[in-house]
């Protein structure tokens, strides 16, 4: 990585927050102004409430003016005002949590960063990674899985808060804003992660701004400027250690000698009754000795040119690394799709058990028992089928919706790129499934078999639902944002397509101010599909065909479900687009 080009000063002036409570109005911030500079570490400290998180969410332009929520002030990068699509163009935003993808590496994660937002070939690429984890010396655990929820095993907490900082270094950004980095980490862990901090931002010349809550008094020595938040207020901004010091004990603040100073300044900030009554004086002193002072520093900054990153690589080549990763996914993470298998052979079975060598109508064409039998049977394949896929696509969007959207906000791809990446892996086991399933079954219930034209059109009957389930599925997954909602939905896709679908209710028997909804519900077009090519040249008199009022032809139908198929994967599509959220 190469020093930096682009050194950025940050400055902003005037900005208030307010939000609409129930209880009335509430001021997150308060007219405050600052600057943080390039080559510096700025620590903004405060106790819990103050505001640091809504002013770096304001640095970064993450909140957008609404109804709930007014921003006003102004942010400048070099005395050029900026855009939330601007901050990605030269900053970035490492959140507190942090947002990884379990099942893969270190090395593999800053890989798939540094492969989708560096410009070069894949050897620099290599190179960019390297040098990060050398950076942030991860060399150790490069190669172990980062771990969570699902792979048990995996890297510490320090390693995996430098992993989410490397994750964002590998764009080489000019600005980096840490939201309490060192939360979770041992003292000393935390000394090495802020010093590793410092030296890149001196070497590289970096702005580097993180809010923190108890840092010890050898990290507070290395920070170059310090805020102090009260209330959405500043009480101090300016240069650290005894500059600070001074400034506190001149107002009659006096930090004992042997106390580290950034407990005592915590403790003055603490909202206590005693504190309570400093405040007012903590406020007219900024108010008078330093506000003015850090304006006139703003006003000062030279205007100068930002070196905007717009680098995007090409979009098939993001489909490819998003493909790539949920491929991997797969197989580190195997649960879901052998869950999947599973219930294919299981449902199979039990499914050829239940109407083992059902009669078809050679023995008793007239028999409306059997009739009704293999009708059943016809309809109950089409349900399972859309219910096997429908629950594990639902929830497959929001169990990544976390990535995707701290990845979106990084810019590293287009999320279309995302959306066909993963929907090209995650077809792969609603083919392979219905497949099973209809090899097992097929055979033991003995299925219209008199042309192979009839069988394949069964199996293609069979991926076709499988697929219905999965852009159902996908819907519900890229509208509802957690998977618990996203689950608890399902049965109102579910129950409509049973009642519609022409089984449990005879359509020619549906009221008529209601009979056109049958039409919305795709079910009906696959039981319409399956019997009719299930009846062709029937042995049952009459054709049950006919009996149910089935009015499509098979292939008719097939037309129709592609179209649902593909309509509703660009719904999907859309739907997760338009609902990506801005972390905050
Ligand atoms: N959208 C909102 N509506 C109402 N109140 C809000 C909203 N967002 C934040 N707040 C309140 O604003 C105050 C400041 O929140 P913020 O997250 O910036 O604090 P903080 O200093 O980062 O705290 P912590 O150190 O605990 O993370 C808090 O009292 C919080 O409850």
């Amino acid at each position: 990585m190469e020093i930096n080009k682009n050194p950025i000063d940050l400055t902003f002036q005037n900005v208030t927050v307010t939000v609409k409570t129930k209880q009335g109005k509430k001021q997150l911030l308060s007219d405050v102004s600052g600057i943080c500079k390039s080559s510096q570490i700025t620590a903004i400290l405060g106790s819990s409430g103050a505001g640091k998180t809504t002013l770096l969410n304001v640095l970064t332009d993450r909140i957008e003016n609404s109804k709930a929520i007014s921003v006003r002030g102004k942010i400048q990068a070099n005395q050029t005002e900026i855009t939330y699509r601007k901050f990605s163009d030269f900053g970035t935003y490492v959140m507190q949590d942090d947002i990884l993808l379990e099942t893969m590496t270190v090395k593999e994660c800053l890989q798939f960063a540094a492969n989708l937002k560096t410009p070069g070939n894949q050897l620099e690429k290599d190179k960019v990674v390297q040098e990060t984890i050398k950076i942030l010396k991860l060399e150790r655990c490069q190669n172990t899985l980062i771990g969570g929820q699902f792979v048990k095993k995996g890297i510490s907490g320090g390693e995996r808060k430098r992993t989410s900082i490397g994750f964002e270094l590998v764009t080489n950004p000019s600005v980096i804003i840490l939201d309490e980095p060192t939360s979770g980490l041992d003292s000393f862990t935390a000394y090495l992660l802020i010093a590793e901090l410092k030296r890149y931002a001196i070497n590289r010349q970096k702005t580097i701004v993180f809010t923190i809550h108890s840092p010890s008094s050898d990290i507070w020595q290395m920070f170059d400027r310090i805020m102090l938040l009260v209330e959405g207020q500043f009480i101090y901004q300016g240069k650290s250690n005894e500059a600070i010091l001074n400034y506190f004990s001149n107002q009659g603040f006096n930090c004992p000698r042997m106390q580290n100073p950034a407990d005592y300044f915590m403790s003055l900030m603490h909202l206590n009754q005693k504190n309570a009554q400093n405040y007012p004086i903590y406020f007219q002193k900024y108010g008078s000795l330093l506000k003015l002072q850090v304006e006139k520093e703003i006003e000062q900054r030279e205007k100068s040119e930002i070196l905007a990153y717009k680098f995007q690589t090409p979009f098939l080549y993001q489909l490819q690394q998003i493909a790539k990763r949920s491929l991997k996914n797969v197989k580190r993470n195997p649960i879901l799709f052998r869950a999947r298998i599973i219930q294919a052979i299981i449902m199979g079975l039990i499914v050829g058990l239940i109407y083992f060598q059902s009669e078809d109508g050679s023995n008793h064409p007239t028999s409306i028992r059997h009739m009704n039998d293999r009708n059943g049977l016809l309809f109950f394949v089409c349900i399972n089928q859309l219910m096997m896929s429908l629950k594990p696509c639902s929830v497959s969007f929001p169990s990544m919706r976390k990535v995707f959207l701290r990845e979106d906000s990084s810019n590293l791809y287009s999320p279309y790129a995302y959306f066909f990446g993963r929907l090209a892996i995650e077809i792969i086991p609603q083919i392979i499934s219905p497949i099973l399933y209809g090899l097992i079954q097929f055979f033991m219930v003995g299925l219209n078999d008199r042309t192979v034209g009839n069988v394949f059109f069964y199996f293609f009957c069979l991926i076709l639902n499988s697929l219905l389930g999965l852009s159902l599925g996908y819907i519900g997954g890229s509208i509802f944002s957690d998977v618990k909602t996203a689950v608890f939905m399902s049965p109102l896709i579910f129950v409509p397509n049973a009642l519609f679908g022409g089984f449990f209710k005879n359509r020619k028997n549906l009221a008529s101010w209601i009979s056109w909804i049958e039409y919305l519900f795709p079910i009906k077009y696959s039981f319409n599909a399956i019997a009719a090519n299930e009846y062709e040249n029937t042995h049952f008199i009459p054709s049950p065909t006919e009996l149910l009022n089935l009015e499509f032809s098979k292939w008719e139908c097939v037309y129709i479900l592609l179209g649902f198929i593909i309509g509703l994967l660009i719904i999907s599509c859309f739907c997760l687009v338009c609902n990506r959220k801005r972390l905050q």
